[in-house]
């Protein structure tokens, strides 16, 4: 078994990735327009075919079984407080999903922030289009991951940035209305990096990993902000805002800027229901997370469903390492008890991986890149 393993230094890159790095929807034109969900809920009540998922009837939805997931209070992993550190542990192994309290983010930042995101998205079309997505990628005002006409599609409208690094930002896709919108984000955007580093922190002491290395992989990381719109839907229970994924990242800060629920996370096969408290954030591991820890940390498959009388907004922070780093699992996790462990996935260069994860639709962890990564 340890034949293959190469402690201490890069993994080998497996070379099958490399055929599956073209076309790339970053390069060339790879996403489809689609038709803007605010305009047609507007229009009209009737629901295309093309939203409606039958399979949505045949699942189930824990009603309390698996209660609520765990709640974090980060001033207390701040101060190393070892039984909170603990449950953080836990919640990363055993959940994949949790939310932090106390995060350190100013209510009013939060506040603006949602101001400004429902502010942009109560403007005509024309206006927002100002900001509209090019086919070559996924930054800007649009819809995500939309690569064929037979697609299913999501009943929803995003704004999406990059936010860092700073010095490669596509200006054109930040609205400048509202005025304040901008500025917004930057400062939206800074606040929460502040807390997912934080986080990386308390998960390096508890994985028993040196904090500095993998704070390291994140310097000059990669950082987007995903604004989620979702207008009422006459037929909500047979559609998905969000279809069933994992985040393809590292670790993901979600903020829901208004009453209606919709998020569900996957356990056991059951889809159970987050009843998020206000003001705190939902975090969960995404992919590149649950690569770097070994799958000491999982990602977790969910979802996000809409309302059929209110809106429904939400932002995603996806935090992920800098782009020239490797994805792999961290070597220092490959030594446990002096031994060394075996690599439960392969190695490759964030640039690629990311070429990839982009071009595929949302399909259930299973149907993720992930998938190809295990070996
Ligand atoms: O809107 C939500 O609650 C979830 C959105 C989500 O999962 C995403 O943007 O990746
Ligand atoms: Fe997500």
């Amino acid at each position: 078994m340890a034949e293959n393993i190469n402690v201490g230094g890069s993994l080998p890159v497996i070379p099958t990735f490399q055929q599956q790095l073209a076309p790339t929807a970053g390069e060339v034109g790879g996403y489809l327009p689609v038709p803007n969900v605010q305009e047609l809920a507007a229009v009209s009540k009737d629901v295309s075919a093309r939203y409606i998922r039958p399979e949505r009837e045949l699942e189930q939805v824990a009603a309390g079984e698996f209660g609520q997931i765990p709640v974090i209070d980060m001033s207390k992993l701040q101060v190393g407080d070892d039984d909170e550190l603990a449950k953080l542990h836990s919640a990363c192994k055993e959940w994949g999903f949790f939310q932090v309290i106390n995060h350190g983010v100013a209510e009013q930042v939060i506040t603006k922030m949602a101001e400004d995101v429902q502010h942009f998205f109560s403007l005509s079309l024309e206006e927002k289009m100002e900001y509209a997505q090019l086919s070559t990628g996924i930054e800007g005002y649009g819809q995500a991951f939309v690569f064929s006409e037979k697609q299913t599609l999501d009943w929803g409208d995003m704004l999406y940035i990059n936010a860092t690094p700073v010095h490669e930002r596509k200006m054109r896709f930040w609205p400048r209305n509202p005025s304040s919108f901008r500025a917004t984000l930057d400062q939206y955007a800074a606040e929460l990096e502040k807390a997912a580093r934080s986080l990386l922190i308390s998960m390096s002491r508890n994985l028993g990993v040196e904090p500095e290395k993998l704070l390291n992989l994140f310097n000059d990381g990669e950082q987007s902000l995903r604004m989620n719109y979702y207008p009422p839907c006459e037929q909500a229970s047979k559609v998905t805002g969000v279809a069933p994924h994992a985040d393809g990242t590292g670790l993901t800060l979600l903020t829901r800027l208004n009453q209606a629920q919709g998020l569900q996370v996957r356990k056991e096969g059951k889809w159970v229901p987050v009843d998020p408290l206000p003001g705190a954030f939902i975090v969960n591991i995404g992919d590149i997370l649950e690569i770097i820890t070994n799958g000491e940390y999982k990602s977790i498959e969910h979802r996000a469903l809409v309302n059929d009388k209110n809106e429904r907004l939400s932002i995603a922070s996806f935090h992920d390492p800098n782009m020239d780093v490797m994805i792999e699992p961290m070597s220092d996790l490959l030594v446990k008890d002096q031994k060394k462990q075996a690599p439960n996935y392969k190695s490759i260069s964030h640039r690629d991986y990311k070429k990839i994860s982009r071009n595929m639709k949302l399909d259930g962890k299973d149907g993720g890149f992930i998938t190809h990564m295990k070996i």
